[in-house]
């Protein structure tokens, strides 16, 4: 509309605000645009734009209200996207809503669907969903595997299935020093694992014998992101960037990542010479980028929260998921 492109152009990106309901299977409610709109017939997240003044979480309910007649009682931030259409910028922000009453029906003769998480890639969405679809799919903790020794591979077996067991569901596979055939011998295990948890996997750096292994995807250092022009794995892998400051965000998401690490969070012992981000630098980033992010650097599990506060997926860590060899599943 033309008001709408006016406002755009005059005072930065539009708030718009858009719900993540599942019924009872784990569906997400997605409704389609209506003819005559912007981004007509795409199926999206329920929801609209924030009016002045008025506070994100209120104008979810609002929309909500408005769109599909439920009252919404909870919810939490999932992720903010900020994307730019050739005709107006918005920053969409998607909240997943953990409780509401009463029954989504189709308010304003949009076409409603429930659709499995995993089949929102088959649908025809807005650009600006994409990492929201991602991030809808991904949990808040990812799993770095330590550096072990080449040849202990028991203790990396005990490990993976002691996260597993603490309800952790990614992990990076991260094995510095040990050669492709070493990992190549190891990692089948560790797949079979991950799978009878519903964990998935991925392996650092080496894509190639990623898809060869039939693993989840690959997380890249920032230094091979930087040598691509597009992700080296197809949609259906993840693919994974660590990052540390602005320019290696931009890259990663120019490739086409699906998520990323931003590090270091706090001061960590393994690079002692990085300087941390902290929080407020932390999401300040975040803002800027269209992706998930997890955390990374110094993080314990208490963390979650103000790594969720700060704009993030969630965290990533090698200590803090590992857990002690003898510790019991909590
Ligand atoms: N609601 C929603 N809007 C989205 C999504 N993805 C996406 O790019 N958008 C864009 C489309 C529109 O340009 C803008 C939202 O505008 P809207 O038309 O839904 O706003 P509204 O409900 O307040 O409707 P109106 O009063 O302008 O008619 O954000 C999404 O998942 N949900
Ligand atoms: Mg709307």
């Amino acid at each position: 509309m033309g008001s709408l492109d006016a406002e755009s152009m005059t005072s930065g990106p539009i708030h718009v605000v858009a719900g993540v309901l599942r019924d009872a299977q784990g569906r997400v409610l997605l409704a389609q645009r209506p003819p005559g709109t912007h981004l007509a017939g795409l199926w999206e997240f329920p929801g609209g734009k924030c009016e002045d003044g008025e506070a994100p979480v209120d104008a979810l309910a609002r929309e909500l209200r408005e769109e599909i007649g439920i009252v919404v009682e909870s919810a939490h931030p999932l992720i903010g996207v900020p994307f730019r259409y050739p005709d107006k910028s918005i920053l969409l922000d998607v909240w997943q809503v953990s409780a509401f009453s009463g029954i989504p029906l189709s308010r304003e003769s949009q076409r409603l669907a429930w659709v499995e998480p995993d089949a929102l890639d088959g649908v025809d969405m807005p650009p600006a969903d994409r990492p929201a679809v991602t991030a809808l799919r991904l949990p808040d903790r990812y799993l770095i595997t330590p550096a072990l020794a080449p040849g202990e591979d028991d203790t990396l077996m005990r490990g993976i299935e002691r996260a597993c067991r603490n309800g952790v569901r990614l992990i990076q596979l991260r094995l510095p020093g040990w050669s492709s055939e070493r990992i190549a011998g190891l990692a089948r295990r560790v797949r079979n694992l991950c799978r009878d948890h519903g964990a998935r996997l991925l392996l650092h750096a080496d894509w190639k014998l990623a898809a060869v292994l039939g693993l989840d995807g690959v997380h890249l250092p920032a230094r091979a992101a930087a040598t691509l022009v597009q992700r080296p794995l197809p949609v259906d892998r993840w693919v994974a960037v660590s990052c540390h400051d602005a320019a290696e965000l931009a890259q990663a998401a120019r490739i086409g990542a699906d998520f990323v690490t931003l590090s270091p969070v706090y001061e960590t012992p393994g690079h002692p010479e990085a300087s941390p981000l902290g929080w407020e630098r932390f999401a300040e980033l975040v803002a800027e980028v269209a992706l998930p992010v997890f955390a990374l650097g110094g993080l314990e599990t208490d963390d979650i929260d103000a790594a969720r506060m700060s704009g993030a997926q969630g965290i990533a860590a090698i200590r803090a998921f590992w857990g002690a060899e003898n510790s019991a599943p909590v």
